[in-house]
């Protein structure tokens, strides 16, 4: 086996935690940085903001355990996302055919498992080896993706946010990241892990928002065979995962205040606890928590506790929204600009200045993930080199009046969301995107709604 070390940045994706912690020992050794990820969900965010050399894919997810599906649709994500990436695709029921229409379907080669380690990495370093000659040839560098996060911001509020960034990055202090949605709260958790001592361990992040009650204790502190019903096998829970690393608790404001409790005793106690088990587990991570919910209220109307937020908030960053923001706009467009038509192979490469004067105007409820859904819109339907104001869909005054709802604001949201779901035929990912949300933030408000 050759132990040359690439510089290559490689990304695992498998939902088996010892799948993921063994295939991440054997190529640490090999390849300068392995990340991993356990949701798949969480494939099109990493892909599209950091620039993997090699993505090991599994084939099966919990949704359907031998078909490879959902392996093929996730590997046509990526390759939707950077079509040079290289994948190879990881499978437990491998069979030459499910190979063979993984490589006709994109993938740059297969790995069988149970693995041989050498084989495993040869496959590695054959993918690496041929992406570089491709980048090579093909590709020069670009711009847009580099090997950090690609966090734009020169406005004096996002230079302050990201000063204080940068010294709390070297701490082990815990930190409150607070904004509305899409003001990049997640970019820059994962922006201070990146920049702390702690980068070369895991980055877990977590939307607890989309946990079920009954499901938070074992995905955050996992569960031993047998704990219930449907517990067939010891699961490690995302604490664990994130040993020696950074776990990033997203959505935070929406937990219960018995599930609060028990995250209190875990940051108490420095240790995780199994369902089923009363063995306390050690564990050494950096806390980030995000929300976007006033939680000092929150704790002010005993809705949050006081105790937990001194834990959590030794460092409390606001992230301003984007119309808070306006230097930030006209270079996060031309950013967004840059990566679309590079994605998507379009000629179009400047603002028109109507379009500036419209993108400067509006006031971005949705903040950047909205601005960037327009622009991704307006670059597949440009038809020049010139973005103008017409391709660029914002919604305007008038069609909020229209809504003819008075002024009361949940009644407001309510009334926005059913239109979006119309307009999407119900498409919970369109009509996300549309709204300018994560799914997991619409699905909250679907049910709070009862739409
Ligand atoms: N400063 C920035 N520069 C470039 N891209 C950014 C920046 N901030 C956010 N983005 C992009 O905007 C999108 C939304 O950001 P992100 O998911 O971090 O927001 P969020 O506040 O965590 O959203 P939510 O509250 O809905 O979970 C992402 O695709 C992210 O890459």
């Amino acid at each position: 086996m050759t132990t040359t070390t690439l510089p290559g940045k490689i990304l695992i994706v498998d939902d088996d935690m010892d799948v993921l912690r063994a295939a991440r020992l054997l190529l640490k050794r090999h390849f300068g940085q392995v990340d991993f990820e356990r949701n798949p969900q969480k494939i099109p965010y990493l892909v599209s903001n950091f620039e993997y050399d090699v993505i090991l894919l599994d084939m099966n997810f919990t949704r359907d355990l031998s078909s490879g599906k959902e392996g093929f649709e996730w590997l046509d994500r990526i390759l939707d996302i950077q079509p040079t990436a290289a994948v190879v695709m990881f499978t437990a029921y491998g069979d030459v055919e499910m190979a063979v229409r993984a490589i006709k379907a994109g993938a740059a080669d297969f790995v069988l498992k149970p693995w041989e380690n050498e084989k495993l990495l040869a496959t590695m370093q054959t993918a690496y080896n041929k992406k570089n000659q491709q980048k090579e040839k093909v590709t020069p560098p670009s711009p847009v993706t580099n090997n950090t996060s690609s966090i734009i911001g020169n406005s004096p509020a996002m230079l302050a946010v990201l000063d204080t960034a940068a010294r709390v990055a070297g701490t082990d202090a815990n930190v409150l990241i607070l904004g509305e949605n899409g003001t990049g709260k997640d970019m820059l958790a994962r922006h201070i892990h990146q920049l702390s001592h702690r980068s070369p361990h895991p980055f877990v992040s977590v939307d607890l928002g989309a946990i079920s009650e009954s499901l938070f204790e074992s995905e955050l502190f996992g569960h031993v065979k047998g704990a219930f019903t449907d517990a067939r096998e010891d699961r490690v829970g995302r604490f664990e995962e994130a040993n020696k690393g950074t776990i990033f608790l997203d959505e935070l404001g929406n937990i219960s205040l018995p599930l609060q409790a028990k995250l209190l005793t875990v940051l108490q106690n420095r240790a995780v606890t199994k369902v089923g088990s009363n063995k306390a587990i050690p564990v050494d991570v950096r806390l980030i928590c995000a929300t976007n919910r006033n939680i000092q209220q929150m704790a002010a109307q005993y809705l949050f506790r006081q105790d937990l937020l001194y834990r959590i908030n030794t460092i409390e960053i606001q992230l301003p929204p984007l119309r808070e923001r306006q230097e930030d706009i006209i270079p996060l467009a031309e950013h967004f600009l840059q990566l679309y038509s590079s994605k998507y192979k379009r000629p179009v490469n400047s603002l028109h200045e109507s379009l500036i004067q419209q993108l400067l105007t509006y006031d971005w409820p949705g903040n950047i993930r909205e601005l960037q859904h327009a622009m991704e819109r307006a670059v597949i339907l440009s038809q020049g080199k010139v973005l103008q104001a017409k391709d660029v869909f914002v919604k305007n005054p008038v069609q909020e009046t229209q809504l003819n709802t008075g002024y009361n604001l949940e009644e407001m949201e309510r009334n926005i969301i059913t239109q979006a779901m119309k307009k999407c035929n119900g498409n919970i990912t369109e009509a996300a995107k549309e709204l300018g949300l994560s799914r997991a933030a619409l699905y909250r408000r679907l049910e709070k709604y009862n739409i």
